[in-house]
């Protein structure tokens, strides 16, 4: 593997690589973490696995801060915040998007016991992030906002914990807040969950109060892991990553038996056969040893080069002595669908490397090739949802400094075709369509159909008509709703995933002044009425604008795409139509007045150094345009023209 000029050594380079304590980690960080841990000490009656699920913003990563520092993982300074969050989008955007792990070593009543604490993502598009670091565990801490009380992904999360039959630990955080009102919390937590309120531990993750009681109630509630180091070795692969020096370090939780370096193991995904290079544990940073045992979760590094060779899911098991593969996850699925393109042609190779290069790191990322006639080549990326969509443009615009153009989202649709040459030509009646300009005629297809949700929302009641409003006007079929306490209501909808995915969310936060909350799971798929919209820009379609649309809602979401276009695209040096049409029939247009915008009018006299300054403003912000035909196209207009503004 090259060696990059200037970057950190490898391991083997490193002159405490005999010790067993190498890593890329700085030299500081290594001599911390000196300690030698003889894992066989930790027989499985002494190991426990858990993970943190929260609604976002409940406090996971804080908690899991203390909990490290109480265990002396991290020391303890006023600097560690969110310590698990490792990306910059985490750490900017103040969420979760990766599942962490971190072993940690607690002494309770005179025994040490070895804890696997897994952080996981509270936004509903990471839950299967959370499904499957549930995998690796035996219990979770549920914890609960003591202002906020019960939201959406707690139930959402709950169900996960409670269908994978874990022990639910419910922690009322945040009680130093004013308003925290625990009593509350914990009559909805008896009413929702039908967990006793005996069992919540009320703390502050942020002033560490009680959470001790956390770190005890986890030995004292939480089950071992039911696994024997006399059973052939048998590890489940719950999380990986890719290292650009050493390939793939894949997170296992080890259900049987032991690994050391130096064995062979075979992926049972793939039949593969590997080398153990490397193991050990992650403390949060990783921390080789010599082996893995039965109960444990850690890391291995065994010549994968590609994360697609350590499947999420997939068993791992020594080449003599195979067993039955574990079950396994179902693959993530990706429900929002954009195209990418370079802003400009000759930034192609370089974004498909970086994208190459992210999608390494996040398997649930489909990437299909694509082009278009006014962007050129790019790709159709499939997402778990809008925020990860979201989230994966921003980390191509940060860790890449690659600038993108991203298009409308679309969900997947599916047709049944009726034309024979068709099904032949397609192997199967049923299609996908995760691209607009591909959406087939009605005269071949007998039927379309949509995705469904099954939408969870939380709200004080005070809120409850504007909510039901707002779920009529997106197609939602109210199926039930209850109160969660005295004043809190919780509802259930049916929707089509397209009329949510947008924007359905931040318009619900604003219409309950940000008390709502919300989440989904997928509900298969319903027969609809759909049509296809263009988008003309001085009569030429727009291949990158072209919206499925419900027939009934086809006039009023063309008018509104229309006026966002006008919204977003600036005058330019001549009119701009902006049209929607159904077939060849108009249904909606606007009018872009002509305008030249001259940026020196305001400059008097002949200061040409402020003149040029200006000229250099306005040639980088024309970069940020697209040119379709011959109208300057923003790179934002693209996505903005979904947004709804919902009364
Ligand atoms: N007052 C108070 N604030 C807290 C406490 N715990 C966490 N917070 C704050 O709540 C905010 C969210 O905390 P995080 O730990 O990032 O929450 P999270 O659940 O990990 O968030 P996601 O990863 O986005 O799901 C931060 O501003 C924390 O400082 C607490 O006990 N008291």
């Amino acid at each position: 593997m090259k060696q990059p000029v200037g970057g950190p050594k490898r391991c083997s380079e490193l002159p405490w690589h005999d010790t067993g304590y190498c890593s890329n980690l700085p030299a500081f960080l290594l001599f911390a973490f000196k300690d030698t841990i003889d894992l066989s000490k930790f027989p499985v009656d002494r190991i426990r696995n858990f993970c943190i699920i929260a609604h976002i913003d409940h406090g996971k990563s804080t908690l899991a801060d203390r909990l490290l520092e109480m265990t002396g993982a991290i020391a303890t300074t006023d600097k560690n915040k969110q310590v698990l969050d490792k990306l910059q989008v985490e750490r900017e955007r103040g969420i979760t998007v990766k599942a962490q792990t971190a072993t940690l070593i607690y002494s309770h009543q005179g025994q040490q016991y070895l804890l696997n604490l897994i952080d996981t993502p509270g936004h509903v598009d990471f839950s299967y992030e959370v499904s499957r670091s549930i995998s690796a565990c035996q219990g979770v801490l549920l914890i609960v906002d003591a202002n906020q009380g019960i939201q959406a992904q707690t139930v959402a999360n709950f169900y996960l914990a409670f269908e994978a039959q874990l022990a639910i630990i419910p922690v009322i955080n945040k009680i130093d807040l004013k308003n925290a009102d625990p009593e509350r919390v914990e009559t909805q937590i008896e009413k929702v969950f039908d967990i006793p309120r005996e069992e919540c531990i009320r703390i502050s993750a942020k002033l560490g109060t009680n959470v001790d009681k956390v770190l005890q109630a986890v030995v004292d509630r939480i089950p071992a892991p039911m696994a024997s180091t006399d059973d052939p070795f048998k590890a489940l692969v719950f999380d990986s990553n890719f290292d650009h020096y050493r390939g793939v370090v894949a997170n296992i939780a080890v259900f049987g038996g032991r690994v050391k370096k130096g064995d062979r193991i075979v992926s049972a995904y793939l039949g593969k056969t590997y080398e153990v290079n490397e193991l050990g544990l992650l403390r949060p940073h990783e921390h080789p040893t010599q082996k893995l045992f039965a109960g444990q979760v850690g890391y291995i590094i065994a010549g994968m080069k590609d994360v697609k060779e350590a499947q999420i899911g997939d068993t791992l098991y020594l080449q003599e002595q195979p067993v039955e593969a574990l079950p396994g996850f179902k693959p993530a699925k990706a429900m929002v669908f954009a195209g990418m393109y370079p802003m400009d042609q000759s930034e192609y190779q370089g974004l498909r490397s970086a994208i190459e290069r992210l999608t390494l790191n996040d398997s649930s990322v489909t990437v299909q090739r694509d082009s278009s006639m006014a962007l050129g080549a790019g790709w159709r990326l499939g997402f778990l949802g809008l925020l990860h969509m979201e989230v994966f443009n921003q980390r191509l615009e940060q860790e890449y400094n690659a600038s993108v153009i991203v298009t409308a989202p679309t969900v997947p649709y599916k047709a049944v075709l009726s034309s024979p040459k068709l099904i032949k030509e397609h192997g199967s009646e049923e299609i996908t369509i995760v691209n607009p300009a591909q959406f087939p005629d009605r005269s071949v297809v007998s039927e379309y159909l949509e995705p469904m949700v099954l939408g969870t929302i939380l709200s004080p009641d005070t809120y409850t008509g504007k909510i039901m409003t707002l779920c009529l006007n997106r197609r939602g079929i109210q199926k039930n709703m209850v109160y969660i306490d005295d004043q809190r209501v919780m509802m259930k909808y049916l929707f089509p995933l397209n009329e949510i995915v947008v924007d359905f969310y931040d318009l619900l936060k604003s219409l309950s002044s940000g008390y709502a909350s919300f989440d989904y799971e997928n509900a298969g798929y319903q027969a609809a009425d759909l049509i296809k919209m263009n988008i003309l820009l001085n009569g030429q379609p727009v291949e990158e604008l072209i919206t499925i649309v419900h027939r009934g809602r086809a006039y009023s979401t063309g008018k509104a795409m229309c006026e966002r276009l006008k919204d977003s695209i600036p005058r330019q040096m001549f009119e701009v139509a902006v049209q929607a049409s159904i077939g060849s029939k108009v249904i909606a247009r606007e009018t872009i007045k002509a305008y030249r915008k001259n940026v020196l009018a305001k400059c008097y006299g002949g200061d040409i150094t402020r003149k040029m300054k200006l000229l250099k403003k306005q040639a980088e912000g024309k970069k940020k345009m697209r040119r379709i035909g011959n109208v300057e196209v923003p790179k934002d207009a693209f996505i903005n023209v979904l947004k709804r503004k919902d009364k």
